[in-house]
């Protein structure tokens, strides 16, 4: 019998497999930019949709943003702020079903009224949010001008002084990003990525509080809420502690062969710390948070990215099956190998296509360390908190074509891989600049092999009637779960005769 399951299971199956197949990341394709993509920046203020002005009537009250905190934010502003960033007026029911913690959508809501640029009361600190390419290239490549701010602060309870939220050059010289993670049906297999979760739905609803309560130690050993975010903290370091404590023994055993020198020239800097901090107990807290940061960032992303691509291709089933063929084609029914990844050209189209309709995280967060002009001539003051929504990026009509639809094909596939670069920042689902995601070309190969061994051996149908909605916890995920049936599938002989059920 097929039987139900969670896709967010992937992220076990994604880590299962990249140990065997995975061996060094590299860029699949030379960079040109995508054929069939087009353009509007809100540099062209003929094309911007800014279709309410500031004057806007503010009629309801919001948890994001009550009315009071909108107007006080208005008239603080007025001669303060450069008057072409329009106000948002958030509204209660723009948020009054998201209260789950997805601020992504009402985002996205009021983009399509304010255009790709607009300014928002969030809590006691405003936002300004950022849905135009050009500027978030401005704003990620100037890396220095723009620091971590808000993400730092309120998940530096978890990541300590890991380089994930470290401001400054915690990775040679480079920077920071946010990472991710997740899920929720994994929860019951994990109590760790458990832990994470809770943390990180804790450090999302720090950065919408309306008074940063949890700055005072005293209230965060009574309040619950912090008494649970505290627990879980502690589950997180005293795993990763253990962690360390079993590699530590690994290296103190095997370490005698390793040559250092090779190593000194060769290994990312982050292992060297590692390495150096087991032998020589440099130190352990910082080796910690580092670990700490690595996987948290790098463990439910991806996990993330496979759920919502199954999702994608389950609702197109011309597109499932041309995934399959080519499977069955590239791989003769073995499993991938490295070489075969680059062959997997429209698959690897399916998860690009589909990072762009779900990116993880899906809004990424600078704050101003000076003040600055952003293109368009929007002028910012030094501390401003600044949301750049990716999400917002990624569907926009302005920005692309189709731009709500799942069509894997709008990136060429004998081009190269879509990445912000070949896109000028149209498609960012790493983020770019100097805080670009670390893991973005092992995270793209780990997804590639995860889908390529399961669409080779399964078949799956998405169960109906199921009510499929989004939250976030820093990636995106599904509220209440997202169930398929899956049944087993034989690569040979041809697809459409192959299913049979488990
Ligand atoms: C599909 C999977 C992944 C996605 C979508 C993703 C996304 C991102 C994004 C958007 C950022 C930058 C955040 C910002 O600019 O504020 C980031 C940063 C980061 N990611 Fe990933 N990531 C993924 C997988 C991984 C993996 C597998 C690892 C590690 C093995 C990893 C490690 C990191 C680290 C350490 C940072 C912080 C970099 C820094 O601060 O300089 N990520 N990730």
């Amino acid at each position: 019998m097929p039987s139900s399951f969670s896709l967010s299971s992937f992220s076990l199956l994604s880590n299962l497999t990249h140990h065997h197949y995975l061996h060094k990341p590299t860029t699949l394709h030379p960079t040109n930019p995508p054929h069939s993509l087009s353009i509007k920046s809100s540099i062209d203020k003929s094309s911007t949709t800014n279709k309410k002005s500031n004057d806007d009537n503010i009629k309801s009250s919001s948890w994001v943003s009550p009315d009071w905190l909108t107007s006080l934010t208005r008239s603080l502003t007025i001669g303060q702020y450069d008057s072409n960033i329009p106000i948002a007026s958030a509204k209660l029911e723009d948020v009054s079903d998201l209260l789950g913690g997805a601020l992504f959508l009402p985002l996205f809501k009021w983009m399509n009224d304010y255009g790709p640029i607009y300014r928002l009361a969030a809590g006691p600190r405003n936002f300004v949010v950022v849905s135009d390419p050009a500027i978030a290239k401005h704003v990620l490549r100037n890396y220095g001008k723009y620091a971590k701010g808000l993400v730092a602060e309120v998940s530096e309870f978890l990541f300590g002084s890991g380089f994930a939220i470290a401001e400054g050059s915690a990775l040679d010289g480079e920077a920071q990003g946010c990472g991710s993670i997740s899920p929720q049906e994994v929860l019951v297999y994990s109590p760790v990525i458990n832990a994470v979760y809770t943390a990180l739905k804790e450090a999302e609803a720090r950065s919408t509080d309306l008074l940063p309560y949890w700055k005072i130690k005293a209230l965060c050993k009574i309040i619950p809420r912090q008494i649970k975010a505290e627990k879980a903290v502690k589950l997180i370091r005293r795993n990763v502690e253990e962690l360390i404590t079993k590699c530590k023994e690994i290296v103190e055993t095997e370490g005698e062969r390793i040559n250092e020198e090779e190593y000194l020239n060769e290994t990312d800097p982050s292992i060297l710390r590692f390495l150096l901090a087991s032998r020589e107990e440099v130190s352990s807290l910082q080796l910690r948070d580092d670990l700490l940061s690595m996987l948290v960032a790098g463990h439910e992303t991806t996990g993330s990215v496979l759920t919502w691509t199954l999702y994608l291709l389950s609702k197109d089933p011309s597109s499932l099956i041309k995934a399959q063929e080519e499977i069955d084609t590239v791989l003769q029914g073995r499993p991938p190998g490295y070489e075969d990844v680059k062959n997997l050209k429209f698959l690897t189209r399916c998860i690009n296509e589909s990072m762009r309709l779900y990116p993880h995280p899906p809004v990424l967060i600078r704050r101003a360390q000076v003040a600055d002009v952003l293109p368009g001539n929007y002028k910012v003051n030094a501390g401003q908190d600044i949301m750049i929504s990716v999400y917002n990026i990624h569907r926009s009509p302005q920005v692309w074509e189709r731009a709500e639809e799942f069509v894997p094909e709008r990136f060429d596939l004998e081009g190269p891989v879509p990445n912000e670069t070949n896109t000028d920042f149209r498609f960012i689902p790493f983020s770019g600049g100097p805080r670009k995601c670390v893991g973005d070309q092992f995270a793209l190969l780990e997804a590639i092999v995860a889908l390529a061994i399961f669409l080779q051996h399964m078949n799956f149908e998405l169960v109906p009637d199921q009510n499929i909605s989004m939250t976030t916890g820093a990636t995106i995920h599904t509220t209440n779960g997202l169930y398929m049936k899956v049944s087993q599938r034989h690569s040979k002989p041809a697809f459409a005769s192959t299913s049979s059920s488990s």
